[in-house]
């Protein structure tokens, strides 16, 4: 079924009297003459969205009440971007348009939008879109009328210049809509995204005893856990059942100095941990010689016990 694509943006408006959530939701019908499709909510609905981790633009309608306060309802959202811990690039991801209302005729003018336009800044948020200040004084239209228009085209400009895996958050199939805008804001856009995401990890092995492909995810922990256990046991036996083999090394670091007290025709005795009996004559044979009076490991070939092998180590390196 071919699924039409709206490119979408997030609309997030501050507004003491009213003025500024008209125009935010003047925006928000405008935007699908435009091609877009537009998510709209209020600054003091935190749990609706989060510019910490929002990929879509966004576009902050804010006006200004007191004296160059914000709005009441975005003092929580002011406070939380000013929080002093944020480091300077807490909001590099963040692409955003913002237009101040504000009057003329008091001292701090468009100050509430000033304020958040520039604390975003501080926290490396980009501006896809000139902020507009438009006066009460003399007319908000002046301002918000051309501002509006203007702002279709760069919204364009800024889906079509995001990259692929940028495009996946802003740009969705209405096809989808039931599963990732269960809200206004879209927040359940971006837990999508992370599940997407997620999903990717999955891990694919064989089943060694029907050939079959065993795919496992993150959804499945336990399962993949069990899995992965298993086939490390197949692909590598446990050391304690391995065949230890003495490593082909230059002949210098194999010898083993075999001392007097060894018995002739004895045997290294049997039954101590990890001991194996092996035929001391053979390196009798190579001790009667005094010259030599050590053995090059490798020409006794014989196969040793684990335990045995770490006292020949032993011996290597005080050699
Ligand atoms: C009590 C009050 C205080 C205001 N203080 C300021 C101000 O300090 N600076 C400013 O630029 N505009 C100020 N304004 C103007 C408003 O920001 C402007 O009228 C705006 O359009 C109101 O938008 P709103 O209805 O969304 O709150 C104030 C308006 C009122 C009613």
């Amino acid at each position: 079924m071919p699924c039409e694509v709206a490119a979408r943006f997030l609309i997030l408006y501050g507004s003491q009297r009213g003025q500024a959530q008209s125009i935010a939701e003047e925006i928000c019908e405008q935007a699908a003459d435009h091609g877009f499709t537009a998510d709209i909510s209020c600054l003091s609905n935190q749990d609706k969205y989060n510019v910490d981790s929002e990929i879509r633009p966004v576009v902050f309608v804010v006006s200004t009440t007191g004296d160059g306060d914000p709005p009441d309802t975005a003092q929580k959202f002011v406070r939380k971007i000013r929080n002093k811990s944020l480091p300077h690039d807490h909001l590099s991801h963040l692409r955003y348009a913002l237009l101040a209302l504000g009057d003329t005729n008091y001292a701090n003018f468009c100050n509430g939008g000033k304020t958040i336009d520039s604390r975003l800044q501080q926290l490396g948020a980009k501006h896809f879109y000139a902020t507009g200040h438009a006066d009460d004084g003399t007319g908000l239209e002046v301002v918000v009328d051309p501002w509006i228009e203007g702002l279709w085209d760069t919204l364009k400009k800024t889906f079509s210049s995001m990259s692929a895996s940028d495009q996946q958050g802003p740009v969705r199939s209405e096809c989808t809509q039931d599963n990732n805008h269960k809200n206004e804001s879209g927040q359940e856009n971006n837990k999508a995204d992370l599940e997407v995401d997620l999903h990717l990890l999955k891990l694919s092995e064989v089943d060694s005893q029907n050939g079959k492909t065993v795919t496992s995810d993150s959804s499945d922990a336990e399962t993949r856990s069990t899995t992965l256990v298993a086939s490390l046991k197949q692909s590598v036996s446990p050391l304690s059942e391995s065949v230890l083999k003495v490593p082909a090394l230059p002949p210098s670091y194999l010898e083993v100095v075999l001392e007097e007290a060894s018995t002739e025709g004895g045997t290294i005795p049997s039954g101590e941990d990890g001991y194996r009996e092996v035929s001391i004559s053979k390196a009798v044979q190579l001790t009667q010689d005094d010259a030599v009076k050590s053995a090059i490991l490798l020409e006794l070939d014989i196969s040793v016990s684990p335990y045995l092998f770490m006292f020949i180590q032993a011996g290597m390196h005080q050699y």
